[in-house]
This record gives structure tokens, C-alpha cells and sequence, in this order.
């Protein structure tokens, strides 16, 4: 916010509250009033969810049901989240430098559908009295057409190489998202289409992650390999998202959640966050120039030695913040 605000840009800001903080104050982690804010504004600056004390309420009461509620009641359905090296911070990913430089993909993941949505789902008791849990995972075809244009779209505006990720040797689902890719591809033809198992593509992450220009994938799969990019550039501390709708409204995130084991303690790297609201600016609020002015104070912050602890530092994150907006 104090990024923001720095910029001057005549924004109005409205804040409410989700998550555990919400269910504290009135019973329920997606207020009514929240929401109706949310589909109000024009674009949306969401913090992390999840809290520790919450973790033994119902599944619809947890703080969690906040970010799926509004990406769901929303149509947030296509989220993007970029990887990409900072030359400073070659030394900071879990790979070797010459593996981790020139890290530079988007993962677009399908954001409402997949077995986070899918119903039936919950518990019951086997025939043999065995407590049991089930989801369900679907897709229909348009929700993956849907994806797979944009993710041809995005790979147009990049190095032209689509990557789609599933498990389609095993899933019904996967199945079905692999022929629908295929046949939007014909649209495509300037766009060079490859297939990946998820087992692999997990390998393939850590050992050719260069190789890698767009990914498009479900939402499960997504979101547990942009955990994994983020530990390929460095820090999870550093990956922002979108999280857009079919006419380019969005919610703006890290993809990191709320770290427990760090929190109250002043040292998580807030460049996720920034660089977030940077994203924001970009896809909602048409104003590239400001994005690309936090987009390079970022990297001038990161280039001058600014580092949190995940990053090897000892600046907090007040500090790094500070150091963002002295290169604005
Ligand atoms: N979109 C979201 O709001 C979101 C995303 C992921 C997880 N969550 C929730 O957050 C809670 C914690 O989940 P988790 O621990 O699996 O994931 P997490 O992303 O919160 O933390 C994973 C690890 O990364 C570290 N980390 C995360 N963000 C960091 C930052 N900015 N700077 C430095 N280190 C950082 C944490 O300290 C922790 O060690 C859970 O309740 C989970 O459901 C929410
Ligand atoms: C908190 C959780 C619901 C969320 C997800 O699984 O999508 C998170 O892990 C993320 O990556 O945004
Ligand atoms: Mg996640």
C-alpha cells in the first residue's frame, strides 16, 4: 500500500476484511460486505489467508473459503503467475546458478474449476465402516477451452511455446483437457503446443526449468508447481498473481499464504505483495508505466543487495519495503 500511495496516482482505496480475521470478528471468512466490495471495485489487493487457529473449523467456515469464495463468486478463472530470475538472485535458488539464471515462464492456471470445486465431495462411512473422504475432480470442455486460449494468447505475446501439463495417462479428466487443448490449437498455429505428464513436468522444473516459456495447467496441478518455481528464482517471498476474469477484472495476490512461522515477526519479504500490485496495475488498471516503475524499483532494490531473510538477509520487511521506495 505504501508503494502504491507513493505513486500518486489518484487511486481510492477501500479495505475489508476475509479470512480468519473476518470469522473472528463476525462469524464467517467471506462476509457479505467484503464480497459486495470486491465485485464493486475495480480491481482487487488481496493479502494472504490462513490461519493456524482456524485450522479445525468446518471446511466452509476456514479461512481459506475467503480467497475460493471471491475467485469463484467472482469468475476469476484464469490466474497468472510468472517466475522469472533476478540476475542478483541467481545465488538464492535451491539450483545451481547455471540451472536457475534465466528463469523466465508463466504459468497460466485454471483458477474455479477442478477437483477444488468439484461436487459431490465429503465424508461418509464404507461398507466396512471405514471413515472415508472424497472430491471429486472435473472439467468440462469450455472451462478448459477457455483456459487453453488464454494460455495460447499469453505464449503468443511470449516465446511462442505452450506447455500444457496434465496426467492424462491416468485421469478421465486429464483426458479430456489434453483432446480439448488440442483442438484449440488449431487456432493457434504461430504457437508451438507441447504435452507433460505432472510427475515430470515436477523433474523437469528443477532440472531444464530454462526450457519452459508458458505453461497451462489445472488448478491443483498449478498451484503446486508455482510453490515449486518460486523455490527455482529464489524465494516464494517473490512470486506474484493475477487472477482475472473474461474481461480482464482481477484479484492481485502472492501466491505465498499467510507463513505462520514467521508471522508477527516483521521479516517476511513483502516483493510478492509489491510486485503484485504492480501486476494490478498492468492488467486492470491500464496504467503500464506505473507497474513497470515498481517492477524496476524491484529490481534496483534487489541489485543494490536489499535482502530479506528468506533471501539471506536481515532486512524486515518495513525495511525492504523502505528500499523499494527509495528506488521508486
Ligand atoms: N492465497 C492465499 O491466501 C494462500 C496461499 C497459500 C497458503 N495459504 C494459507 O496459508 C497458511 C500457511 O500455509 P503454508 O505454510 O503451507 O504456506 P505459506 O506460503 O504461508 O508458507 C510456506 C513457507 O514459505 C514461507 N513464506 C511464505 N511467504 C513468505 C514471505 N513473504 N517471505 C518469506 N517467507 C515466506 C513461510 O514462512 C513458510 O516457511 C495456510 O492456512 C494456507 O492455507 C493461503
Ligand atoms: C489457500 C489456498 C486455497 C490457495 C490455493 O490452493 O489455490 C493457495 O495455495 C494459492 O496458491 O493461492
Ligand atoms: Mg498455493
Amino acid at each position: 500500500m505504501r508503494v502504491l500511495k507513493a505513486l500518486d496516482l489518484g487511486l481510492r482505496f477501500e479495505s475489508a476484511l476475509a479470512g480468519g480475521a473476518a470469522y473472528k470478528a463476525g462469524g464467517h471468512p467471506l462476509p457479505p460486505a467484503t464480497l459486495d466490495l470486491a465485485r464493486r471495485a475495480d480491481a482487487i489487493l488481496f493479502g494472504a489467508v490462513g490461519d493456524p487457529d482456524c485450522d479445525t473449523l468446518p471446511r466452509e467456515l476456514r479461512p481459506e473459503q475467503a480467497i475460493l469464495g471471491l475467485r469463484k463468486a467472482l469468475g476469476l478463472f484464469a490466474n497468472l503467475r510468472p517466475a522469472k530470475a533476478f540476475p542478483e538472485l541467481v545465488g538464492e535458488s535451491a539450483l545451481k546458478p547455471e540451472i536457475a539464471a534465466g528463469i523466465d515462464l508463466m504459468i497460466v492456471r485454471e483458477l474455479t474449476g477442478d477437483v477444488y470445486f468439484g461436487d459431490p465431495r465429503g465424508r461418509r462411512t464404507t461398507e466396512a465402516g471405514l471413515r472415508e473422504g472424497f472430491d471429486m475432480m472435473r472439467y468440462d470442455e469450455a472451462e478448459v477451452a477457455r483456459i487453453a486460449r488464454l494460455g495460447f494468447e499469453t505464449a503468443r505475446k511470449r516465446r511462442k511455446r505452450l506447455c500444457s501439463i496434465d496426467k492424462a495417462n491416468v485421469l478421465e479428466t486429464s483426458q479430456l483437457w489434453r483432446s480439448v487443448v488440442i483442438e484449440v490449437a488449431a487456432d493457434y498455429p504461430d504457437v508451438e503446443l507441447s504435452h507433460m505428464y505432472v510427475d515430470n513436468a515436477a523433474m523437469q522444473l528443477v532440472l531444464r526449468p530454462q526450457a519452459f516459456d508458458t505453461i497451462v495447467t489445472g488448478n491443483l496441478f498449478g498451484d503446486i508447481l508455482s510453490d515449486q518455481a518460486s523455490a527455482c528464482v529464489g524465494s516464494i517471498g517473490l512470486l506474484p498473481s493475477a487472477a482475472l476474469d473474461a474481461d480482464g477484472k482481477g484479484l492481485y495476490e502472492p501466491i505465498h499464504g499467510s507463513a505462520p512461522d514467521i508471522a508477527g515477526q516483521g521479516k517476511a519479504n513483502p516483493l510478492a505483495a509489491i510486485l503484485s500490485a504492480a501486476m494490478m496495475l498492468r492488467y486492470s488498471l491500464k496504467q503500464p508505466e506505473a507497474a513497470e516503475r515498481i517492477e524496476a524499483a524491484v529490481a534496483r532494490a534487489l541489485a543494490d543487495g536489499a535482502r530479506t531473510a528468506d533471501l539471506g538477509g536481515a532486512l524486515s520487511t518495513r525495511e525492504m519495503a523502505d528500499r523499494v521506495l527509495a528506488n521508486l
